[in-house]
């Protein structure tokens, strides 16, 4: 997969300087061409300019990793599971992170859960700063911060409590030991959100009497409990069929759009490209495409789901371009690039226009 320099300002600065065929054409026409020329370097400098004054990457996001580094060393060999990988999700957004076993996609869940410290890079979290937080800070990030969802239901709730005490959990382990009435309001909560997620009526049960999809669902409100900023999940629905898989979107779904989470769910799932809005692709350890959906309603009222996929652009200003774009046109090593007004064009380097 070729890598190529398609954005940020040096494309902009070095298209005045002759970067594409727009600048050699340009040459020679004439005074009208001349200040014609002017004026489109002229609009693309103060975008340029504009774009350097905008507030900082990841401003407005709940979840930003900026070029996340994460090597491991097994038998002295390295593997470079995350390879400065981008990413940012905004509050209340419900995203999918797909790709290939061996991505890096566990690799990514893991740093944000806290479990497990990048090699270099940054990744926040609300706020808190992956890289830096000591362990007291740790503890406290993934009580109160974070919420998971594991694909082992084992490792979501004890087995000896029953479901409204296994979401109690966590509020018990977090914040006041001891206050009037402070149980009550843990088992209304607890109750609250069993309710939100369908399941009221499983309260008094223990895992052993639950199905694996009951459990899950249990899972992701004790991943509530203490009213997290985001809700990670991995493989959730790993061990169950596609019709109870469903069930566990619509949970996901609820605590997303009524609860108010941001929901990240890595995932194998082909089923769910058609319910979240937004799939992020992993490849080799960075993000490498995205898919976005929306729902249009029609004048008579039917609605229809419109999709999307758009290449990432990384924070240097590097392309994935999609393999089989790439085989169509015969494109390997180096491409040309073209600036318009309003897009960029990237050719084989030998084609006759060029
Ligand atoms: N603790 C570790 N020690 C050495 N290598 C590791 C470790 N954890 C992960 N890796 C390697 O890092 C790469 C990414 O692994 P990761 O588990 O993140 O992929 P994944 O996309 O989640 O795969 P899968 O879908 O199969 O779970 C793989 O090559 C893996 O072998």
């Amino acid at each position: 997969m070729s890598d190529i320099l398609a954005g940020g300002r040096e494309p902009v600065a070095g298209a005045a300087g002759g970067f594409g065929r727009d600048a050699e054409r340009g040459a020679g026409r004439g005074a009208d061409a001349g200040s014609e020329r002017a004026g489109f370097y002229g609009s693309l400098e103060r975008r340029a300019r504009a774009a350097e004054q905008a507030p900082g990457y990841g401003h407005d996001s709940v979840i930003a990793c900026d070029r996340l580094v994460r090597i491991f060393t097994a038998d002295r060999i390295e593997v470079q599971a995350l390879q400065g990988l981008d990413l940012l999700v905004r509050k209340g957004d419900l995203v999918a992170l797909v790709g290939a076993s061996g991505s890096g996609k566990s690799t990514l869940l893991n740093i944000l859960a806290g479990l497990d410290v990048p090699t270099a890079g940054s990744a926040t979290v609300a706020g808190c700063d992956l890289l830096t937080m000591n362990a007291k800070e740790r503890l406290r990030y993934r009580r109160e911060v974070v919420g998971f969802v594991w694909q082992q239901t084992a490792r979501n709730l004890m087995p000896f409590l029953t479901a409204a005490q296994n979401v109690a959990l966590p509020m018990q382990l977090n914040g006041e030991r001891r206050a009037p009435g402070l149980n009550k309001r843990r088992a209304a909560r607890a109750a609250e959100l069993l309710e939100a997620i369908g399941i009221p009526h499983l309260a008094d049960r223990r895992p052993a009497q639950l199905s694996g999809g009951e459990q899950q669902r249990v899972a992701i409100a004790v991943a509530m409990a203490n009213n997290p900023s985001v809700v990670l999940a991995d493989e959730p629905t790993g061990e169950l069929d596609s019709e109870t898989a469903a069930s566990i979107f619509d949970a996901f779904r609820t605590v997303n759009r009524e609860l108010g989470a941001t929901v990240v769910i890595v995932t194998h799932d082909p089923m769910v490209a058609g319910e979240v809005r937004r799939t992020v692709a992993i490849r080799d350890g960075r993000t490498s495409s995205e898919v976005l959906r929306s729902t249009l309603t029609g004048e008579d009222g039917t609605e229809s789901v419109s999709e999307r996929e758009y290449v990432m652009l990384d924070r240097t200003g590097r392309v994935q371009l999609p393999r089989e774009f790439l085989a169509a046109l015969g494109m390997e090593h180096r491409v040309a690039v073209d600036l318009a007004a309003d897009h960029i064009s990237v050719w084989p380097d030998d084609h006759p226009d060029r």
